[in-house]
């Protein structure tokens, strides 16, 4: 306690005009009366475009209680269950997209984290993996966010970076991904922020709601990695991955890499043996209306404890690192109960976790981020240009599910066997990998995103 001077003054106390005061009290400063409110917000100046702005009005009040209680309601309203100030690593690939994304962040990103109060240590990203190495690495008790100002390469690397971590589950459930969409494949922000705008991918993390997000466990060889998005092999992967001469086209490409391989009508034979748990399509129906349905809480939505199924017990493991493999490797016997049947004219294997694969291709209707199921679409080679074309569009307008040429399964694990092909193009992510048999699982929710609804993607065409 201050005891008054000569003067009759007390110097913890100092007027500063009409009916204002600041008052230093024991551990806090106390501004009393008239001062000024400073409102950060995301002003929307087009329909795919905010910017950080702010509004200043003087307060006249001698209750700061009250002014706090305003101030605590509007960022409750603001916020609502998301988190303040989030923690957040930002990535940036420079080389990233067609305009570089290292401007996008500068001008979109960076103004609205820095309004929001968001803690950001930023790095560019130096070479390919370096990604992996970062999030391999880094203190987790000191992010809530890794952030990727990147296309769908980045967040790849660090789940797998996340992932080589002695303590891969605690890091992978505690360290949200997210992308901020800056490259030519910008999927992962399509399904979580419902956007590729950079500076609309903010707002939604900065609002962004921890969501668990099942995560693919891919063999090939002796190689373990983890796959967020995709896995693919005939057209689409060939399309995606044989067009990387036309990246200059942005998103086009895919389309036209799509149409010519079309018209060549090529088959892709394989030998394929599947762990399906739903397999016709008004079952997943029922199925997704009932994820759709549910709020239980993030912690009851990671590992396997509420599926029924005769392996779940071993599936989510008691160690600390990534959990084990309950269908073992490529290179282990089938097993029990899997069958190896011949796809002899198979023109399209996908499997998706999410439900966008890009802009406007929502094929994955089905998807949902963590109901530990990976969905399944198989499409022969031999159909006819006219029906695929019609396909095409279905994908366009969500008719693409009930395709009566679409099978649409949801599943838990799968072993592929490429045959009768020297070469060809598998994409995991978008990324390639070696012509060559692999295999599959699925675990539930063992990474972590942001979402803005918490629980299902942003895709238009549900089922
Ligand atoms: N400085 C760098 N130099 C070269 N490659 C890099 C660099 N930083 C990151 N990379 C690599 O770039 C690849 C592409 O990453 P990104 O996440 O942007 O996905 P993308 O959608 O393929 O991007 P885009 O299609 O726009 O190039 C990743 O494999 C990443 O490791």
């Amino acid at each position: 306690m201050e005891s008054p001077d000569r003067t009759g003054l007390n110097h913890s106390s100092l007027s500063i005009g009409k009916n204002a005061s600041l008052t230093l009290a024991t551990d806090s400063l106390v501004v009393l009366g008239g001062f000024e409110l400073l409102i950060q917000y995301a002003a929307q100046k087009s329909k795919t475009k905010v910017r950080a702005a702010s509004l200043k009005y003087p307060v006249e009040s001698s209750l700061p209680d009250e002014v706090n209680k305003f101030i605590n309601k509007l960022l409750d309203r603001a916020y609502g269950q998301s988190q303040r100030k989030k923690r957040m690593k930002v990535l940036v690939n420079p080389h990233s997209g067609p305009g570089g994304a290292e401007k996008l962040y500068l001008r979109d990103v960076e103004p609205l984290l820095k309004a929001a109060r968001c803690n950001v240590d930023m790095a560019k990203t130096r070479y390919q993996g370096e990604a992996i190495e970062i999030a391999e690495n880094m203190d987790i008790e000191a992010f809530d966010v890794v952030a990727a100002c990147s296309g769908d390469g980045l967040p790849y690397e660090v789940f797998n970076g996340l992932g080589k971590r002695p303590d891969a589950k605690k890091a992978l459930s505690k360290i949200a991904v997210v992308n901020i969409p800056g490259g030519s494949g910008n999927a992962m922000s399509w399904n979580l922020n419902g956007t590729d705008s950079a500076s609309l991918a903010t707002l939604a993390i900065i609002k962004g709601i921890p969501t668990p997000l099942d995560l693919v466990s891919v063999t090939q060889g002796n190689t373990r990695t983890l796959s967020f998005l995709s896995q693919s092999l005939g057209i689409v992967a060939e399309s995606d991955l044989g067009t990387e001469n036309m990246r200059w086209m942005g998103g086009a490409r895919f389309t036209v890499g799509f149409l010519a391989r079309l018209a060549k009508k090529t088959v892709y034979p394989c030998d394929i043996a599947v762990k399906v748990v739903i397999e016709d399509k008004a079952s997943i129906k029922e199925h997704y209306r009932k994820e759709r349905a549910s709020h239980e809480p993030a912690s009851e939505r990671r590992g396997y404890k509420n599926l029924i199924d005769d392996d779940a017990s071993t599936s989510s493991g008691t160690g600390d690192g990534l959990p084990p493999l309950r269908y073992g490797t490529v290179n282990d016997k089938l097993p029990e109960g899997w069958e190896l049947v011949p796809y002899d004219k198979l023109g399209n294997f996908y499997c998706g976790n999410m439900a966008f694969m890009a802009a406007d291709t929502n094929l994955f209707q089905a998807a949902c981020p963590n109901d530990g199921y990976m969905d399944l679409v198989c499409i022969n080679g031999d159909i006819g240009r006219l029906k695929t074309l019609k396909m095409m569009l279905d994908i366009e307008n969500g008719g693409i599910f009930d395709d009566a040429l679409v099978s649409y399964r949801k599943i838990r694990g799968y072993r592929i066997i490429p045959k009768h092909q020297k070469d060809g193009y598998i994409s995991i992510d978008g990324e390639r990998i070696p012509f060559q048999p692999f295999q599959a699982e699925v675990h539930r929710g063992l990474g972590t995103v942001l979402s803005k609804s918490g629980h299902m993607y942003e895709a238009p065409w549900s089922v």
